[in-house]
This record gives structure tokens, sequence and C-alpha cells, in this order.
């Protein structure tokens, strides 16, 4: 990467949020990888002249659950078509009284309960531990938060969300848990998403969109698609005026993240290059190009 580029919005959408309006030129597209098909068509556009690509996380009409999401395909897509940084939109259940339906947290901390996915894009033969003691770009999310007060959005800064395997929804002696090691909200998506993130350098920031109160709440005893489908529908307009606003304030050319998101990989490969399969090198190539082309 040189000095300075034009930075390319990616998007992820959650449940609710299976397009994006207003885009210039937009073109969906079949986007192949070395770890399989992404959950759908990528869709190519610009936002006030700025380039973004959107990924439905669930496919469109919401065919995969959460344990069947290609991860690993779905970051790697976005990273072959260019992007260089992620904004993950997803619906959230509230773990706290003071986060309601109709609340966005800008998430900067997670608790990975998931057991049944692919988390990490190396392995035998390439093997790399990088850092996620902090998930999110501050960069990115400071962006988020200067967009979402100016749009007057019930949002807060911070928060963590718990990741579980699903696709059932937990149980209230799990929600209670949760609540009592301090999560925010709960959802069942973004881990691994936010580690493979990490693993190909880019930034990631996530908007978790609080549908229901789970089932710790003695006024919601349990929660159901419906009552979630119903604030989501709310929650995803809000959602695209967030992106609308933020877009532009990230599309001016930028250098290397701060934070140091674009260098995650710098020290944290280990296997000696004689002992690297050339086989997993090769389905690198968007990934870590960058170090091992
Ligand atoms: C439709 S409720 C459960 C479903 O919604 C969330 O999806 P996403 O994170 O993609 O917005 C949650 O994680 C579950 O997958
Ligand atoms: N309560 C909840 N638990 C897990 N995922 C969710 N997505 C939306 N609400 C949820």
């Amino acid at each position: 990467m040189s000095d300075t580029f034009e930075p390319v919005i990616g998007l992820i959408g959650g449940s609710g949020l299976y397009d994006i309006d207003g885009l210039e030129d937009r073109e969906w597209r079949k986007v192949s990888t070395p770890w399989g098909d992404p959950s759908d068509e990528l869709l190519f556009g610009r936002l006030h002249g700025v380039k973004c690509v959107f990924l439905p996380r669930h496919g469109r009409g919401h065919p995969t659950p959460p344990s069947a999401l290609n991860f690993r395909a779905n970051i790697d897509a976005l990273k072959r078509s260019g992007v260089t940084e992620i904004i993950s939109l997803s619906a959230v259940g509230s773990l706290k009284e003071e986060l309601p339906p109709g609340h966005f947290v800008i998430v900067d901390q997670f608790i990975d309960r998931t057991f049944a996915r692919e988390k990490s894009f190396f392995g035998t033969g390439c093997v790399a531990h990088v850092s996620v003691a902090h998930p999110t770009c501050p960069r990115l999310s400071d962006a988020i938060e200067v967009a979402g007060r100016d749009l007057g959005l019930p949002m807060t800064r911070g928060g963590t969300y718990l990741v579980m395997e699903g696709p059932q929804f937990s149980t209230q002696a799990e929600s209670n848990l949760y609540r009592q090691w301090g999560c925010s909200v709960i959802g069942m998506t973004n881990m691994p998403e936010a580690k493979l993130a990490r693993e190909a350098e880019l930034c990631y920031a996530s908007v978790a969109m609080v549908t229901d109160y789970d089932c710790w709440h003695e006024e919601h005893d349990a929660v159901t698609v419906d009552q979630v489908v119903k604030v989501l529908l709310g929650n995803a307009d809000k959602a695209r005026a967030l992106v609308k606003a933020v877009v532009p304030a990230l599309g001016k050319p930028r250098g290397l993240c701060p934070a140091g998101c674009n260098n995650a990989l710098d020290h944290a490969i280990i296997t000696a290059p004689e002992k690297r399969d050339p086989a997993l090198l090769a389905k690198l190539d968007a990934v870590a190009g960058r170090l091992l082309g």
C-alpha cells in the first residue's frame, strides 16, 4: 500500500439490511475467493463519490444462518475488492436496561463464545498470531460517532458484544451470566468477522443496533424473531442514514491507520519461510500478499 491511498468503504449489512440505497453506478458482482463463496454477490457503487462495497451478511433474503456463514470468504472478498475499512452493521439484543430497542452501540470489545466456525486465515503451513486486544478501529469508530451524533441517533460509544453460536437465542441463565460479565449487547455474527478483518489488516468498526432485551428483562420474557423484525426495520432506516453521513467523512485520501490496523501482520507470522506451505501462501494472496507476496 502506498503512503496515501483513496479509501474504499466496505459495509456489511446484518439482519434486515440486505441492500443500500443512494449508491451511484451500482452493480451486484460475484467475487470468487480461495476460501469459497461469500454470502452473496457484492454491491459495488459510490456514495457522494466515495467507492463503497456492500455485502449482505446472510445473503439477500437471509438464506444463511450465523454458523454457516463463510466469514473467511466474506472478508477475503471485501479485501480482494479493494476495501480498506469495514463498517459492520448488526442486530443485537440488549443486556443493559439503559440500552433499549432502537439504541445503537459502537462496540469496542467482544467476548467470543462461538465454537463451530473457522476463525483464522492462517494455520498449518503458515502460522500467525495477531493481536485483537483492541478489536475495533478507534479512527473509524470516531467518524461513526460524529456522524451519529450529528443525526441525533440514540447512540452509545463503547460496549462489549457477546458473540454466541446460535441459532437459538440464549437461555435466561446465560443471559443473566453475560449481564454479570458486564456485556452490553448479544448477537451471533461479529466473531470471527472482527478477528478475520484484523488478520486481513482492515480497519473494522461495529455498529450494534438493539432490537430487543433478550430474555433477562422482566417485561420481555422471551425474544422472538417477529419482535426483532419489527424493530429492525426502523433500525435499518437509521443505519442507512448513518452510512450516508459517515461515508463522505471517510472518503478522503489517508495514510496507514494510526491505530495499526493496516500493519496487524507486521510481527504476527511465526512460521519460518522454508517451512511455509506454498498452497496456503497462494490462498493468502489477498489477505497477506503485502508480506508474503
Ligand atoms: C434475526 S435475529 C438473530 C440474528 O440477527 C443478528 O444478525 P446480524 O448480526 O447479522 O444482524 C444475530 O446475530 C442473528 O444472526
Ligand atoms: N437477543 C438476541 N440474541 C442474539 N442475537 C440477537 N440478534 C438480535 N437480538 C438478539
